[in-house]
């Protein structure tokens, strides 16, 4: 046996075994309720600063998500479940990214507000890379078809998307823009903007051609991804206020005198983004906190939104799609 641990030992770095050791001691269910959910994009693939209390793997009706899920415990005792959207190994391209599961894992474990994080490029001068942005407005550009809904098999539901970002979710965001100031960066806001911010969200994987950066300059757009759809709409079906973090890391390729993007580009910016938004998170937690209703009434926000938003009339909804619904909304139809 003390053969086999010091083989271990020679194989792997002593930090990496208690790391791993750690993992493997965490309750793998979690019973209590979950408030926060946290999407972790490109570069920002897990949580730090809190205490994990369980790593949860759920299969929903929808599949696995993209990860475990990490559920950590604020000093104050809110819960906050981590999901790396790509995988924790960046294994998963945006075109293939199981948001169906991913957003139904969350709502299952209670979640009622998710704060999703996307490194983007940025289609404006004044967004510089490294700059966060909370987007108001989405355009949708991709173009394979990733499964956008929960319903179909027999029951139709058109949920109401106009705002597609939560504004309570954003405005307590506001209040953390100190957090970035302090690192010299700015979190572009519709106060700052004095207006709409407008997140394109292509296909990908490959970046834009200069033609369709400069299309998309010219329709208002201030920022670009392949991340927030379906995952939006997703969020909005099951009912969860949902605020995207825009971190920039590039200029895409609209500067005609300079290359285009690469992911050598976009990493470079990847570090100092995913620390602020760490930084961005606990100042955002701890504004949570001030006041215990904030999260209760982030949770309301939505609720009871997808009753009506169903057409279907109860005789002709099928059993089947019923009981995959109740996994998110339970007892709706
Ligand atoms: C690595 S560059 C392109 C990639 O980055 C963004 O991912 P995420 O939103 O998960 O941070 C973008 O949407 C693309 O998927
Ligand atoms: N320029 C860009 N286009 C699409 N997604 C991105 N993610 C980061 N930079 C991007």
């Amino acid at each position: 046996m003390s053969r086999m641990r010091n083989s271990a030992r020679l194989l792997f770095p002593r930090s990496f075994l208690q790391f791993s050791r750690s993992i493997m001691s965490l309750p793998t269910t979690f019973n209590g309720q979950v408030q926060i959910g946290v999407l972790g994009g490109s570069g920002f693939y897990k949580l730090e600063g809190l205490e994990t209390v369980a790593e949860v793997n759920p299969e929903t009706p929808w599949g696995f998500p993209s990860s475990p899920i990490t559920i950590a415990k604020t000093p104050a005792g809110t819960h906050v479940a981590f999901l790396a959207r790509h995988g924790l190994a960046h294994t998963i391209l945006p075109s293939e990214v199981p948001a169906r599961a991913n957003i139904a894992a969350l709502k299952h474990l209670g979640v009622g507000a998710i704060l999703a994080f996307s490194a983007v490029g940025s289609l404006q001068e004044e967004i510089a890379p490294e700059d966060f942005v909370l987007p108001t407005q989405i355009i949708d550009r991709t173009r394979l078809g990733r499964p956008n809904t929960f319903f179909g098999e027999g029951m139709v539901a058109h949920a109401m998307f106009a705002d597609p970002f939560s504004a309570n979710l954003a405005s307590i965001l506001e209040k953390c823009s100190h957090v970035l100031e302090e690192s010299g960066k700015k979190l572009h806001t519709t106060k700052t903007q004095k207006g709409d911010l407008t997140l394109i969200c292509m296909e990908g994987p490959q970046f834009s051609t200069r033609a369709e950066s400069h299309m998309y300059r010219s329709w208002g757009a201030h920022v670009i991804n392949m991340s927030v759809l379906p995952e939006a709409k997703l969020a909005r079906e099951a009912e969860i206020a949902y605020q995207m973090i825009c971190m920039a890391t590039d200029y895409d390729c609209w500067r005609v005198d300079e290359e285009g993007v690469t992911v050598e580009a976009v990493m470079a910016h990847v570090r100092n983004n995913t620390a602020n938004a760490g930084r961005l998170l606990k100042a955002a937690l701890e504004e949570f906190e001030k006041d215990a209703s904030v999260i209760e009434k982030l949770g309301q926000e939505l609720e009871g939104s997808m009753k009506f938003a169903c057409i279907t009339p109860q005789h002709a909804r099928p059993a089947a799609t019923v009981e995959k619904l109740d996994y998110i909304l339970p007892g709706y139809y």
